[in-house]
Parts: C-alpha cells; sequence; structure tokens
C-alpha cells in the first residue's frame, strides 16, 4: 500500500508544483491522475516512485517512509515513465529480458515471459527489432509490456496510451485492469477523459491542488 500525506514538491529554490496532496493507492484497483498538461502529473507519479524527495509531507510504502528510487524497486513499486525509458539500442525483447533478468528471473525463464508479454501487446512481430526503429506507438507498448512483466505491487503508469490507435488503447487499459485484478495498485496518468473515467477513482490536479473525483 501506498499512501501520501500533506505533500509538497516543487523544482528549485521556489517553484512549488504540488501543495499538501493526500492521497492512499489501494492495491486492487485503478487510480485515473487526471489534469491539465502541467498540472503534475508525472511530478506526483515520480515522487511516488521515489525519483523525487517532498518538501514537506511524506510517501509510505507499506507503512515505511520512501528513502529514494532503490527503496521504492525492493518495494516493488514499477513505473512505465512518460518518455517510455526504454534503451533504443537494445531490441524490444531485449528490454525486457534484461529488466527480468536484473529482477533476478532465469535467463530462460526471462525469454518465456518475455515472449508471452510482447505477444499479449501485439508485438510478437517486433520482439528482434531495435527499440529505436520501432513507431512512438510500439515503443509505448513495449514499454507496458515491460511494466507488467515486472509484477510489480505497484504500477505507476504515466500515459501510456497517448500515442495508440483506439483498439491498442483499449487494449492497454484491459491490460491494466487484469494487472489490478491481480492485485497490484494500478496509477494510471492520462488526459483523456473516457480511459480515466474507466477506472474505478480518479485524483484530479488543478493549481497544484489534488481533489478526489471518485474514491
Ligand atoms: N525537472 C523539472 N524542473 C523544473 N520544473 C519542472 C521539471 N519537471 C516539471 N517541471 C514543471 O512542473 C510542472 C508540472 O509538470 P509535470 O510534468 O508534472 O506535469 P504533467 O501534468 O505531467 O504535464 P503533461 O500532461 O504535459 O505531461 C510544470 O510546470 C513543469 O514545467
Amino acid at each position: 500500500m501506498l499512501t501520501i500525506h500533506d505533500m509538497s514538491v516543487g523544482y528549485g529554490e521556489d517553484r512549488t508544483v504540488l501543495r499538501d496532496v493526500s492521497v492512499t493507492v489501494r492495491p486492487g484497483r485503478i487510480l485515473a491522475l487526471t489534469g491539465s498538461s502541467g498540472a503534475g502529473k508525472s511530478t506526483l507519479l515520480n515522487a511516488m516512485a521515489g525519483l523525487l524527495r517532498p518538501r514537506d509531507g511524506v510517501v509510505r510504502v507499506d507503512g515505511q517512509p520512501l528513502r529514494d528510487r532503490d527503496h521504492a524497486v525492493e518495494h516493488r513499486i514499477v513505473l512505465v515513465p512518460q518518455d517510455n525509458g526504454l534503451a533504443p539500442i537494445l531490441t524490444a525483447a531485449e528490454n525486457l529480458q534484461v529488466a527480468l533478468v536484473a529482477d533476478g528471473v532465469t535467463p530462460p525463464e526471462a525469454r518465456r515471459q518475455t515472449t508471452a508479454m510482447l505477444d499479449l501487446l501485439g508485438l510478437a512481430g517486433q520482439a528482434d527489432q531495435l527499440v529505436e526503429e520501432l513507431s512512438g506507438g510500439q515503443q509505448q507498448r513495449t514499454a507496458v509490456a515491460r511494466g507488467l512483466a515486472l509484477r510489480g505491487g505497484v504500477l505507476l503508469a504515466d500515459e501510456v496510451t497517448s500515442e495508440l490507435d483506439a483498439g491498442n488503447r483499449q487494449r492497454v487499459l484491459d491490460l491494466l485492469h487484469d494487472e489490478a485484478r491481480r492485485g497490484a495498485a494500478v496509477v494510471f496518468a492520462t488526459h483523456d477523459p473516457e480511459v480515466a473515467a474507466a477506472c474505478e477513482a480518479e485524483l484530479h490536479l488543478v493549481e497544484g491542488r489534488a481533489e478526489v473525483l471518485r474514491d
């Protein structure tokens, strides 16, 4: 369980982006994170991922104050970042295999899981292509495949459907719902009101404040 209490986050000396945000991210469901461009969705996800230290307040994971990214990884907090975070000169399959092996999966099992996951995202034909040679949407689906393959306790997905056609957008949404049903807590930043409406809960960011629209 990930909880945030009265958190403020900013950049530099006096650039406060989020103020007094409190939210609980519960296992077994998807929390949509909405708000206009620049509202602070990525900032909030990065704080949940241990990449940004709050100015005030606290992020807790399983009751402990979150220290940094390593601590978040220990607690199985997986981030699919907005810029996808893939290694461009590795193939789609290698990007998944490297992450799985680093996570302690044996190489043969990592290959098996990679094939299955890329297949689920409709990327069987792209497995051996370099990421830099994939389309934006294919890269986005590869990043989702990698995030899902890691089977985190918390999955933070930052605008992971922004470059997808309707069919692939629905495929990713269905997989995020499956991930929640598996027991993960999923947080999904999105601009898309239809996508947000398909999530159990919604936190809306406006002028640095967070408003719970559905809980
Ligand atoms: N590294 C940074 N240094 C300084 N300011 C930053 C940095 N990253 C983001 N910001 C600022 O923080 C604010 C929130 O940005 P953030 O990326 O969190 O918004 P967002 O809601 O995810 O936007 P979008 O929907 O466009 O991705 C913006 O005003 C942005 O300029």
